[in-house]
């Protein structure tokens, strides 16, 4: 499966838990992308831009889509049109958008160094969140609330999967 959503609404941490709870292999696409980029995403924000970002993201997806994995994505690969569309053609892998409050999102991530797009004023993290939103909607199969606990939200996700909606 692939879990997508804005930065704070929990992909990392549920892609764990499910691998966990599973015993399936777990991938995040921000561990993947500092090996294909040679540095971390800090400072491939800094030192070559949002768009250089984009395109590791790009294919660090397309490497990992065959594995048969827990897929944790970041909260931007949606804003590029190459991700979006390798996405948008999944009919095997159920994609499952994460979300909370813009304010609850927002206390999750701030202060966060290694976020460079979350590590900005409110009101601009807010922007890009209604930016992504319809983005996020269109590409789910399911979009589930992580306003509750970790192990609640995990929960949720493995009875749907159980309910024979899907295979995990
Ligand atoms: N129900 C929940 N599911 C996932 N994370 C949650 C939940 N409730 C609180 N959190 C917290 O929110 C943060 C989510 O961070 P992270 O998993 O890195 O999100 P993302 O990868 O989507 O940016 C973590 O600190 C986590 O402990
Ligand atoms: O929303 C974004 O543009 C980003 C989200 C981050 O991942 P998380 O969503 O796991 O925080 C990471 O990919 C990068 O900092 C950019
Ligand atoms: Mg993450």
């Amino acid at each position: 499966m692939i879990l997508i959503g804005f930065m704070g609404c929990g992909k990392t941490t549920i892609a764990h838990e499910l691998g966990l709870q599973l015993n399936k292999k777990t991938i995040d696409l921000d561990d993947v992308i500092p090996k294909i980029a040679g540095q971390p995403i800090p400072e491939i924000f800094a030192a070559e831009g949002e768009a250089a970002f984009r395109e590791y993201e790009f294919q660090a997806l397309q490497s990992i889509l065959k594995e048969n994995a827990i897929i944790a994505t970041g909260g931007g690969v949606v804003t590029y049109e190459k991700s979006y569309a390798l996405l948008k053609e999944l009919t095997d892998i159920p994609v499952f958008f994460l979300n909370a409050p813009f304010d609850d999102l927002y206390s999750r991530i701030q202060k966060d160094d290694n976020r460079p797009l979350g590590n900005q004023d409110i009101e601009k993290v807010r922007g890009l969140y209604n930016s992504r939103l319809d983005k996020y909607s269109a590409l789910a199969d399911r979009e589930i609330s992580t306003s509750k606990t970790v192990a609640d939200t995990a929960a949720e996700i493995i009875n749907y999967i159980d309910d024979g909606n899907f295979k995990a």
